[in-house]
């Protein structure tokens, strides 16, 4: 058995880190730890999980977190990783970290982006970007995992394809994104509250978002010239799921049988991307609670753009669900361990 620890259980990827670990056949769960609920009963903080776990929230001590844990998922705001990171180093241990800290390899791009500094340099060169589809074989020896944002994972299982096989104008894509609030976590501020959202629906951060520069820079890894991309995020009044609906202008000579086949090839053997079949749309429902992204991909042949709709749970594929496919790889187990989840209809 894998023995894992999870840091800071008690927001939303930690506790969907749960639903998919608890019956994980390969994990015991060891630390779960919280500033503000040491010692308070897991199945009483969570009581969707009574009769599914028998332990309790503790606090957060690194010697013994990462000293007594095979795996350890960081599940912190943004700027906390760092120094865990660097006490993590001293053990044989491997660390998923959910959140941005190690994602930007450009550490100028990193702290202007996040307006902190990056206090774990030398230990950039050790994350492995960790969007399985792109970057499974460094996954499997990784110690470390950055693990992707939601944001990026469903414009990234969306535009990689296109983007490898040079099918689009590099500068000409568009993503336009909808998530549900829980992207947002647990402590979310007024403005992302659901009775203030509902019967209504509103763009936010439309030119300076921070997911931007992580995806231009996974799209430009992936191609010979480079890649811009226009991002605007959206509200809308559900609790999860990220819709992306993406344009870019066809190259010439390129058709809608070239783009099936690129889209097809890149994702046959992937077992949590499905390519719909032609006329079939997806729906945010149809992905929540599991790891999966549905792509629906066709060319407009009047306008001569590509359009691809990605649908993703951003606690699934977008975190949690990612974050166990990352450690079911690392660890050499079968990719979908813990994450066979179905979507509950309707
Ligand atoms: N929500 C989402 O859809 C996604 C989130 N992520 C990333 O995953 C990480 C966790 O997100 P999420 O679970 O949504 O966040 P939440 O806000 O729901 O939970 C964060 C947890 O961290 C603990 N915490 C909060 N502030 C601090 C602090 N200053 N120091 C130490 N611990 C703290 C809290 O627990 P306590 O007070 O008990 O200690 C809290 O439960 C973030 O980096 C986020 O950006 C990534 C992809 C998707
Ligand atoms: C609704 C909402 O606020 N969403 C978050 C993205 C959440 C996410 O998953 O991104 P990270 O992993 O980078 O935190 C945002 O727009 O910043």
């Amino acid at each position: 058995m894998i023995k894992v620890s999870i840091i800071g259980a008690t927001g939303y990827t930690g506790s969907e880190l749960l639903r998919y670990l608890i019956p994980h056949p390969e994990v015991e769960l060891v630390h779960l730890t919280s500033r503000s609920h040491v010692d308070t009963k897991v199945d009483s903080y969570y009581p969707f999980l009574k009769g599914s776990i028998d332990k309790q929230f503790s606090e957060l001590k690194p010697e013994t977190v990462f000293g007594e844990s095979d795996a350890v998922f960081i599940c912190l705001p943004h700027g906390h990783s760092m120094e865990l990171a660097a006490a993590a180093s001293a053990y044989d241990v491997k660390v998923i970290d959910l959140g941005a800290d190690f994602r930007l390899k450009n550490i100028d791009v990193y702290e202007a982006t996040y307006n902190v500094e990056q206090a774990a340099p030398n230990l950039l060169k050790d994350f492995v970007y960790g969007l399985p589809e792109k970057y499974r074989d460094d996954i499997k020896n990784a110690k470390y995992i950055a693990n992707p944002g939601c944001f990026v994972t469903s414009a990234l299982l969306g535009m990689l394809p296109a983007v490898n096989n040079a099918l689009v104008d590099e500068q000409s894509i568009i993503i336009d994104s909808k998530t549900g609030v829980s992207g947002a976590g647990r402590s979310a501020s007024v403005d992302k509250l659901l009775t203030e959202l509902m019967g209504s629906f509103k763009a936010y951060n439309p030119l300076a978002h921070r997911h931007i520069p992580e995806i231009e820079q996974e799209l430009n890894s992936a191609s010979e010239n480079a890649v811009q991309v226009q991002f605007t995020p959206h509200l809308i009044p559900a609790e999860r799921g990220i819709f992306s609906t993406i344009y870019a202008t066809v190259k010439d000579g390129i058709t809608e049988a070239d783009i099936i086949e690129s889209y097809t090839r890149a994702y046959e053997h992937e077992p949590f991307v499905h390519v719909l079949r032609p006329g079939e749309l997806p729906q945010m429902k149809h992905v929540a609670g599991t790891n999966s992204c549905q792509l629906a991909v066709q060319l407009d042949e009047r306008t001569g753009r590509l359009i691809v709709l990605s649908i993703i749970d951003n606690l699934g594929k977008g975190a949690a669900g990612q974050a166990v496919q990352n450690m079911n790889i690392m660890f050499g187990l079968p990719e979908k361990s813990g994450l066979n989840t179905i979507a509950m209809m309707p």
